[in-house]
C-alpha cells in the first residue's frame, strides 16, 4: 500500500479553473472525503484520480508512480483502483456473482483464482445468499453494497467513491454507513470518497478535504473540523451552530465563557465573528449571563431546539430538554465560543 498525493493539482476547463493548487496527502488505508458544495470540483477531483481527467497543472503520485501531471498520463486502467458510484452502474443481464467478478473476466484471471476472490467480496459486502439474483430484483441497499463487492474484487490499492449514497432515502443511508465502515475495516483500502453532506462525510472520514469554489478550505479530521473551522465559510457549513457579531477579534481562538460576554457587551465595533455551538449555551446559567428572548422552539424527540435572540439582534440556537414559551425572556450563558477568521466574499 502506497501513499496518493495530489501536489499543487490545477484543472481548467477553457479558461474557467475548477480546482486550484490543490496539494493533499493521503495516507495509507485512510478514508478521506472531498466535502464541498455543487460545482465546488469534487467530482473532477476524483476523475482526476481515477485518470478519467488529465491535470492541467501539478501531478498526482501514488508511492513512486507518477498518475498524472501536465505532460504524463497513467490511463484509468493502469491504476487498478476500484470505483464505486451513484447510479450502482450494474449490468441488469447479469447476476450479483457475474457482476461481481466481471472486472476478474476482463483481466483473464483463471477460474479458481476467480471463484475465490468473488466470493471472498460477497462475503465482506454479506451478499452470498443473492448470488443467483439479477440486480431488479434486489434493494436499493443491496445494488450498492453489490457495487462494493465488485469495486475490491481486483484487490485494489484506492477505492474511488463518487456520492454512493446520493440515491438512498435517509434510512437506508444512515445504515449504509455501517456498512461503509465495516468495509473499510475489513479491506484496509485507501478510500476517497465525495460527497456534499457533511454529516455523511463527519460520520465517514477518518480526514475531510472541504472544498470551495476549486479551493481548498479546510483539511482536518472531522473533530478538529467541527471544533476549529479555519473561517466563517467552513464554519456556516459544519455542523450546527450560530455566528455572532463581537468585537473585532483573531480568529482560530477558543473563548471563555467570560472572554465571550466580554467580547459581545464591548461596543467598539463588530467587525469580529464567533461560532457557538448549540451544547454550549447553558439556559440554566447562574453566572456570566446574557439576555435572550426564545423566538422559536422545535421537538426533536431527544431534546427541544430553541432559537433565541440576543439583545444585539442575533440568533443564538440552543439545546434544551424542556418547551419554553415563545416570546419569554431568559438568561443563559455561553460556555465556549470559537473565533472566526471572516470569509472573503463576507467581510463587512
Ligand atoms: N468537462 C467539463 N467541461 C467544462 N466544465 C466542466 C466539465 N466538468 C466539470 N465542469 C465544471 O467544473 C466545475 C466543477 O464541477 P464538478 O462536477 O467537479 O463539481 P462537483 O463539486 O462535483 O459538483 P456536483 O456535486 O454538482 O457534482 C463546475 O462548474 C462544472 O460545470
Amino acid at each position: 500500500m502506497a501513499r496518493l498525493s495530489l501536489n499543487a493539482v490545477s484543472k481548467s476547463f477553457g479558461d474557467k479553473t475548477v480546482v486550484d493548487n490543490l496539494s493533499l496527502t493521503i495516507e495509507p488505508g485512510q478514508f478521506v472525503a472531498l466535502l464541498g458544495p455543487s460545482g465546488c470540483g469534487k467530482s473532477t477531483i476524483l476523475r482526476m484520480l481515477a485518470g478519467f481527467e488529465t491535470v492541467s497543472a501539478g501531478d498526482i503520485q501514488h508511492g513512486d508512480q507518477c498518475l498524472s501531471s501536465a505532460k504524463f498520463h497513467l490511463p484509468t486502467e493502469e491504476r487498478n483502483f476500484g470505483m464505486v458510484f451513484q447510479s450502482y452502474a450494474l449490468w441488469p443481464h447479469m447476476t450479483v456473482m457475474e457482476n461481481v467478478g466481471y472486472p476478474l473476466k476482463i483481466q483473464k484471471v483463471d477460474r479458481q483464482n476467480y471463484q475465490r476472490r468473488v466470493q471472498d467480496a460477497l462475503d465482506i459486502v454479506q451478499l452470498n445468499d443473492f448470488k443467483d439474483r439479477l440486480p431488479s430484483q434486489l434493494s436499493g441497499g443491496q445494488r450498492q453494497r453489490v457495487a462494493l463487492a465488485r469495486s475490491l474484487v481486483t484487490e485494489p490499492d484506492v477505492i474511488l467513491f463518487d456520492e454512493p449514497l446520493a440515491n438512498l432515502d435517509r434510512h437506508l443511508r444512515e445504515s449504509m454507513e455501517i456498512t461503509f465502515r465495516e468495509f473499510h475495516r475489513r479491506t484496509g483500502a485507501t478510500m476517497v470518497y465525495v460527497t456534499h453532506d457533511q454529516a455523511e462525510a463527519m460520520a465517514l472520514a477518518d480526514q475531510i478535504a472541504v472544498l470551495k469554489d476549486g479551493q481548498l478550505m479546510q483539511w482536518s479530521t472531522p473533530e478538529d473540523l467541527y471544533a476549529q473551522p479555519n473561517n466563517e465559510w467552513v464554519a456556516n457549513f459544519i455542523g450546527q451552530g450560530s455566528i455572532l457579531r463581537c468585537q473585532s477579534v483573531l480568529g482560530n481562538q477558543l473563548l471563555t465563557s467570560a472572554d465571550v460576554i466580554g467580547l459581545l457587551y464591548d461596543q467598539t465595533g463588530h467587525h469580529g465573528r464567533m461560532l457557538v455551538r448549540p451544547q454550549h449555551v447553558d439556559l440554566s446559567a447562574t453566572s456570566n449571563m446574557l439576555q435572550g428572548t426564545v423566538r422559536e422552539c422545535i421537538f426533536r424527540g431527544e431534546r427541544y431546539d430553541i432559537f433565541l435572540e440576543l439583545e444585539n439582534g442575533d440568533t443564538l440556537h440552543a439545546y434544551h430538554t424542556e418547551p419554553l414559551t415563545i416570546g419569554s425572556a431568559r438568561q443563559l450563558s455561553i460556555q465556549q465560543a470559537w473565533t472566526l477568521e471572516p470569509s472573503h466574499d463576507h467581510d463587512h
